[in-house]
């Protein structure tokens, strides 16, 4: 039996990255070490009372963290923690708090995580779930509305960060200890957005830029900062956001299937644990990083590269399909009218995933 043996510069060259990029690529599949261990320490979550800040919150708790969440409504608080001590990988031994706070305002945030602080010392991990979206056409919303989408969805993120990164900052860790995290949640609409999230979508998007600018003056105090983009989480949230979305909204997010939001919290942390920066949750989301990677780290670098080039194709297609939805539907049901009840049942999550795929 004999092998062929590649005798061009190009074909040794090849021969030589496959040979190392393979097998790189396993190992790290399985057998890389977990880049976030929660064991024994501090993570606090921002909008851990419910949906999938809740389903992060009781997933470290089985890995044995200690769990401080963060809302507005105590009543939602109360109940959501004593969920977490019975999710407790050591019941007894972990502990598990909640602070209640308005996160669009800096002086609460900051008095959110003293008051964490002060019972639990500095936390290792800060990861912000908190967020809500008011779908709508841009032009039928109140500026208030408007605005009040940037507080809730960037806002309390950007003053979360300023205030978890001082209080890191402030007490180093020793040399040698595991890294500290920084996670923020955005949504796969950061990558690409679509009519009727006009208001919601850009502050998404500006979490995505805070990550990316963090994550490199991050370097400089011992902190690694990541960015969570999941597609539709079936949420309490989402529940709410569905009774005012318009049904072209909801025909243009048909080709997203959609995950609960305890898939969605196995996948971040599985994708956390690998030590990944820009963290997609399903297939789709993985389509809509490719063309979006920008100068963000990568994961998989050559899987990624490929990705980008053929989802950069996808989108000569794509783009205009998503476009003729719009158009289909005007010459249908003519521009829809402020307040105007629209016709109900034609779309939704999932129900063009059968194409797609
Ligand atoms: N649901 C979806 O389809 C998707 C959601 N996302 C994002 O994922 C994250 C989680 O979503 P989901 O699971 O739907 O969450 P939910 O809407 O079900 O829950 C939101 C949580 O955030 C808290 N919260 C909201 N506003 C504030 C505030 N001003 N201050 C403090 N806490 C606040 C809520 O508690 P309280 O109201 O008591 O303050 C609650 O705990 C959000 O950031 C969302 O934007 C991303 C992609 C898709
Ligand atoms: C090359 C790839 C082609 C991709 C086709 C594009 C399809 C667009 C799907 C949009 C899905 C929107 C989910 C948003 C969830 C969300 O953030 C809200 N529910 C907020 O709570």
């Amino acid at each position: 039996m004999s092998f062929p043996i590649p005798s061009t510069p190009l074909a040794l060259a090849l021969t030589a990255a496959v040979a190392v990029t393979v097998p790189a690529t396993v190992f790290n599949m399985f057998w890389s070490k977990n880049k976030m261990p929660v064991d024994g320490r501090l993570v606090v979550i921002t909008g851990g009372s419910q949906g999938m800040g809740l389903s992060v919150a009781k997933l470290l708790a089985q890995k044995g963290a200690n769990v401080a969440i963060v809302a507005r409504d105590r009543t939602k608080l109360a109940h959501a923690l004593t969920e977490l001590e019975t999710s407790a990988a050591r019941p007894g031994t972990q502990k598990f708090m909640f602070a209640s706070a308005d996160l669009t305002s800096s002086a609460e945030c900051r008095r959110a995580l003293d008051e964490i602080k002060a019972w639990g010392g500095v936390p290792d991990i800060v990861w912000t779930c908190a967020g809500a979206a008011v779908p709508g056409y841009f032009k039928d919303m109140d500026p208030d509305v408007l605005e009040g989408q940037v507080k809730t969805n960037y806002f309390s993120v950007m003053h979360t960060a300023h205030a978890a990164i001082n209080l890191m900052a402030a007490s180093p860790l020793p040399e040698g200890a595991p890294q500290r995290h920084l996670i923020f949640t955005s949504t796969v609409m950061a990558f690409y957005t679509i009519a009727g999230y006009n208001a919601y979508s850009p502050a998404k998007a500006a979490i995505r830029t805070l990550a990316d600018g963090l994550r490199q003056e991050c370097l400089l105090y011992g902190i690694d900062v990541h960015c969570c983009f999941p597609g539709t989480i079936y949420s309490p949230g989402f529940e709410v956001e569905q009774r005012t979305k318009p049904e072209l909204t909801k025909i243009l997010e048909g080709s997203d299937e959609g995950q609960t939001p305890d898939v969605v919290a196995q996948m971040c942390v599985a994708r956390l644990e690998k030590g990944q920066t820009l963290v997609v949750t399903a297939f789709l989301g993985e389509a809509m990083r490719a063309g979006n990677w920008g100068g963000s780290p990568r994961g998989c670098w050559w899987f990624d590269t490929i990705m980008a080039w053929v989802i950069a194709v996808v989108w000569l297609v794509m783009g205009p399909m998503m476009d003729g939805d719009v158009t289909k539907y005007v010459k249908k049901h003519g521009v829809p009218v402020k307040g105007a009840k629209e016709t109900k049942g034609i779309g939704g999550p999932g129900e063009r995933t059968a194409m797609f795929l």
